[in-house]
């Protein structure tokens, strides 16, 4: 079972915010969903969820056809969507019991309980939503989107806003929640995408421009191949320009030297030739930032 997204296109007003994107998301993996500033994320987010409609094109989530059956789909699905919505008056765990009911479950009690348990609420679970921190509300978001055990989640920036410890927190509640479900998880931060997905769709301008595995595009080729090369002391960067290899001073006496081919002989010559005090060379690998950066240039 999975989420298919089929040539879905979205026009708001005059503005083409999706057009025609075609991506599959499968069941026990995390597919991270990465994208610039308004490259389309929330959108086939909100739309995957039934929450908005679609101009054109189709998505199904365990074979159940959003458009035609919203009901179903949201049944299936747990969904934070990026700006939480939460009743700030209401308590945490009377919260989490009103979300329980709304979808009509019978071991209620019980599930509350081990949502707080699993999202780490115990403490917090008596206290309104509104006095917690927003590390605490997004576990209250998690704990509402997986409340009914859902097959699907849909997770829009779920750590964004968070401190480095709430941020590791988290990742971690997300990865034990995510084992047996299909999941789609939208973030700005690389590392995140490291962290937790196997999967990489990336959207720019409305449109994929990727889709593959995390290995598969860290291992992308970048069109120069660049060494950090590492000196006692300043050298003259004309030296190694002469020779046609690009060089650009990283801090103090590190620079990243970079050609259309293996550079290292031609450094290796230009330092011998001038008797340069050279301390370390070593290759400078592709880091998915730089993939990301390359694919949605000009967003
Ligand atoms: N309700 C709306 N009415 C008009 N335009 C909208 C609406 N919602 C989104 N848009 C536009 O559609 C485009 C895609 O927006 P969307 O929120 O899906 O992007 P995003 O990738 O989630 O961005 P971010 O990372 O900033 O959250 C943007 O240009 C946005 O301004």
């Amino acid at each position: 079972m999975s989420i298919v997204v089929d040539n879905l296109t979205k026009v708001y007003g005059s503005q083409k915010a999706l057009d025609s994107i075609s991506f599959e998301a499968s069941e026990g993996r995390i597919t991270g969903f990465l994208g610039p500033n308004g490259a389309g994320k929330s959108t086939t987010m909100k739309i995957a969820t039934g929450f908005i409609g679609l101009t054109s094109g189709s998505v199904s989530v365990n074979g159940i056809d959003v458009t035609k059956e919203p009901l179903q789909v949201k049944r299936i699905t747990g969904y934070l969507p990026e700006h939480n919505p939460l009743y700030l008056e209401m308590y945490v765990k009377e919260y989490l019991g009103f979300i329980a009911s709304s979808y009509g479950l019978k071991d209620k009690k019980n599930r509350v309980e081990s949502m707080i348990e699993m999202c780490g609420l115990g403490q917090e679970q008596h206290k309104k939503i509104g006095a917690l921190s927003k590390g605490f509300r997004q576990r209250v978001g998690l704990a509402q989107a997986l409340i009914h055990d859902p097959k699907v989640l849909i997770l829009d920036e779920p750590t964004s806003g968070l401190d480095p410890n709430q941020l590791v927190e988290i990742r971690k509640v997300i990865k034990e929640a995510s084992k047996d479900k299909t999941v789609i998880l939208s973030t700005h931060i690389m590392q995140e995408v490291e962290a937790l997905c196997d999967k990489v769709v990336i959207v720019n301008k409305g449109k994929i421009v990727a889709d593959d595995e995390v290995g598969n595009l860290k291992a992308m080729k970048s069109d120069q191949i660049s060494y950090q090369v590492e000196f006692e002391e300043g050298i003259d960067q004309k030296l190694f320009e002469k020779e046609g290899l690009t060089i650009t001073n990283l801090e103090n006496f590190v620079y990243q030297i970079s050609a259309d081919e293996d550079p290292r002989k031609v450094i290796m010559k230009v330092t011998g030739d001038h008797a340069l005090p050279l301390i370390n060379i070593s290759k400078v690998e592709q880091s998915l930032e730089g993939v990301f950066q390359e694919l949605t240039k000009g967003a």
